[in-house]
């Protein structure tokens, strides 16, 4: 990796799940494309959104560079604290270990990710433990500072997690992945359960412990404005595929893909004059499976810009369309290049729907 900045680089990342006919010893009758070639950077000290709808990869991207998944094929070459990089798809399980402890993840869902059956201060040391960097009454004080950080109190130690609400419980998730002081933390809808109220609250924790332990977060999310509100850059995904990344307020301001710009379409603007402002673009609800995915531009069955020769025929890469990195895959913007700027007609609702 040349660029210092970088953390982590994503190159060309593949992950595929078989599916299986039915029977017990059934056959391998294809597979799902979950991450189809993916290549991003996440620089340090970044927080590089990654969005889509269910279903894109966003989690199994997530999974393959914690590597609680072996990717397919590709890379994910890490930066250590030494400056060494290290393959995270390549390394054997010995090598892997303390640099696992390094990418931590805050899931998503405070109540089926806590075991009921352990206390806060085995939910939260545990891991320590596990790892043999503490234990006895070490352990016990580095929970209760862990606890006081992300604004619980030391005396929750010996309580269960069904003492606890929503807000506090992801708050006890937040303590158990930066126990272990980790680097990059991936945060998978980290707030999508929480009530909007306490969502808030959680997002300031989040910020707050990006200054103090110096994190890197790579924030998983299907809300655009929850992105907006936190996101340095932000990728969007597609059927397994990056199709568009860049600065987040550019990205919010002149989106370059069909598909962000429905995606943003569905985000309230309080300024009229901004792109896509004052439009709701649906998109229709056939999302292509993912064990067969559409010719071409994976979006076009969706997409009102596709024509039926390249979109249809020809997979569009990502590629630069503007200033800092903004890159997007679509034939549509080099299209746009070409054709003079016009003003985007105002409609009141746009319907998506297959050609
Ligand atoms: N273990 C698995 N075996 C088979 N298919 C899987 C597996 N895990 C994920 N998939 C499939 O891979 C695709 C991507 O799933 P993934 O969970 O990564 O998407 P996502 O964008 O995170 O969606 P969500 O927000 O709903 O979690 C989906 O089609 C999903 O059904």
């Amino acid at each position: 990796m040349s660029d210092s900045q970088t953390l982590l680089k994503v190159e060309e990342l593949a992950m595929r799940f078989p599916v299986r006919g039915r029977g017990l010893f059934s056959r391998t009758t294809g597979w799902v494309h979950a991450v189809n070639g993916v290549s991003l950077e996440v620089k340090k000290g970044e927080v590089l959104g990654l969005v889509g709808e269910s279903g894109c990869g966003k989690t199994t991207l997530g999974r393959c560079i914690v590597r609680s998944l072996k990717p397919s094929e590709g890379h994910l070459y890490y930066r250590q604290p030494n400056g060494e990089t290290a393959d995270l798809a390549t390394l054997g399980t010995s090598d892997l270990r303390p640099l696992q402890r390094q990418i931590r993840v805050i899931f998503q869902d405070p109540f089926s990710s806590l075991n009921p059956r352990m206390t806060i201060r085995q939910i939260v040391g545990d891991p320590l433990k596990a790892s043999g960097l503490s234990g006895g009454s070490e352990l016990e004080d580095r929970v209760a500072a862990m606890l006081r950080r992300v604004g619980l109190s030391p005396g929750h130690m010996h309580r269960y997690p069904h003492a606890f609400s929503g807000g506090e419980r992801q708050r006890v998730n937040i303590a158990r992945a930066l126990i272990m002081e980790p680097r990059l933390v991936i945060a998978d809808e980290a707030v999508s359960a929480l009530d909007v109220s306490v969502r808030a609250q959680v997002l300031n924790l989040l910020r707050d412990l990006q200054d103090e332990f110096d994190l890197t977060y790579l924030f998983i999310s299907h809300d655009m404005s929850v992105v907006e509100n936190i996101c340095d850059r932000v990728a969007v995904m597609y059927l397994g595929k990056i199709v568009e990344l860049a600065d987040t307020a550019e990205l919010y301001a002149e989106p370059q893909h069909p598909y962000t710009e429905a995606l943003l379409s569905a985000v309230p603007k309080p300024d009229p004059r901004l792109r896509g402002a004052g439009r709701r673009i649906r998109l229709s609800d056939d999302f292509p499976d993912p064990a067969s995915p559409p010719s071409g531009c994976f979006f076009h069955t969706r997409c009102r810009y596709a024509d039926d020769q390249d979109c249809v025929n020809r997979r569009p890469e990502l590629r630069s369309v503007g200033a800092d990195g903004h890159s997007a895959a679509c034939h549509y913007s080099e299209k746009l290049e070409l054709a003079p700027a016009v003003e985007p007609e105002l409609a009141d609702d746009v319907s998506i729907t297959s050609p």
